[in-house]
């Protein structure tokens, strides 16, 4: 049932702000896709544009093959919660979500189905202007489901959500996606999308970074370093720089080795005589890999704080 989304050259600009820059990238059907950046990325504006809310300033995408925008009984094709405070307070979740069904054609039993499923029942015939946040999250993701949508997106989920809203929502897309739906997750958090995400596509500054599985962001991202511990710091830290390596101190007396194995370190700690207390090769976590890969555009956004 799924559906691919492809973004060809996409471009999205605001006046002298361009917000996504030549954005190419293919989501697939079958897994979760986390869609990476940090804050003013442009991951929202490319929701957006997915969607049919905003133009494109030049290049394409599509759902299926075609633009999303004007596709009659919209919720049926593609779903998606882009900001969860944007319904109306005075309404209940009920008649909030009775609402969007009937303007999509869709059945009033999809109503209780997905009330049941983001597990609001008890709370259907409350307010929206006293939910949490959480709860609002919640009601985002019944709207997004309630076309039962080959293809979904979900602009930063995971927001004030407490560790069981969380488990919660990563067991939710896990499913949707082994159901064969395209499953599209934005976050400014690695560790969010680590735990959630297969694949993963990585923005900054509105441009691609990456684009590939989790897996493989892991591995390239890792910078091979070595933790060792020696009584003989200055002794060691010149065996192995006449080497090739770059040997750091640091604060708790240990040193971290770039450029060389554990394996080369340990044979030419062994020809010096040079005694080592501690030898440990640590790959650098996913975390660091995204905030090393991004970097530049963090600064971008810090300069250029909304
Ligand atoms: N309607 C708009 N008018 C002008 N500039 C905009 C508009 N929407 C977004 N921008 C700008 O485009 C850039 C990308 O914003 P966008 O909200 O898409 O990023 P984001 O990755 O979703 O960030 P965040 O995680 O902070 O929401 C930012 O510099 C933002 O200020």
């Amino acid at each position: 049932m799924g559906r691919v989304i492809e973004a060809n050259e996409l471009t999205k600009r605001y006046g002298a702000t361009t917000a996504v820059d030549r954005l190419t990238f293919t989501v697939r059907p079958g897994h979760v896709t986390g869609f990476l950046g940090p804050n003013g990325a442009g991951k929202s504006t490319t929701l957006r544009v997915i969607l049919g809310l905003n133009d494109p300033s030049s290049g394409t995408v599509t759902v299926d093959g075609q633009p999303f925008r004007g596709r009659p009984r919209g919720l049926r094709h593609v779903g998606a919660l882009l900001d969860a405070h944007d319904v109306h307070g005075g309404r209940s979740a009920r008649s909030h979500l009775s609402a969007l069904a009937h303007s999509n054609g869709l059945p009033r039993r999809r109503v209780d189905e997905v009330l049941e499923e983001v597990g609001l029942t008890t709370a259907a015939r409350r307010r929206i202007g006293g939910f949490s946040l959480g709860m609002k999250q919640r009601l985002g993701i019944a709207a997004a489901l309630l076309g039962d949508p080959p293809v979904l997106l979900f602009d930063e989920p995971l927001n004030g959500l407490d560790p069981e809203g969380v488990l919660w929502v990563r067991g939710l897309f896990h499913r949707l996606a082994a159901e064969g739906r395209t499953v599209l997750v934005s976050s400014h958090l690695m560790r969010e999308v680590e735990h959630t995400a297969q694949q993963l596509i990585v923005i900054g500054r509105g441009e691609l970074i990456a684009a590939e599985s989790l897996a493989e962001f892991a591995a390239h991202g890792t910078r091979l370093t070595v933790t060792v511990r020696t009584p003989e710091v200055a002794r060691l830290t010149s065996v192995l720089t006449k080497e090739g390596a770059a040997v750091r101190g640091e604060a708790d007396g240990s040193c971290t080795v770039t450029g060389m194995g554990a394996d080369r370190i340990g044979e030419l700690a062994f020809h010096s005589r040079v005694l080592l207390h501690e030898l440990a090769p640590r790959s650098a976590s996913l975390e660091e890999a995204f905030m090393g890969l991004t970097a530049d555009s963090v600064e971008y956004s810090a300069g250029d704080a909304r």
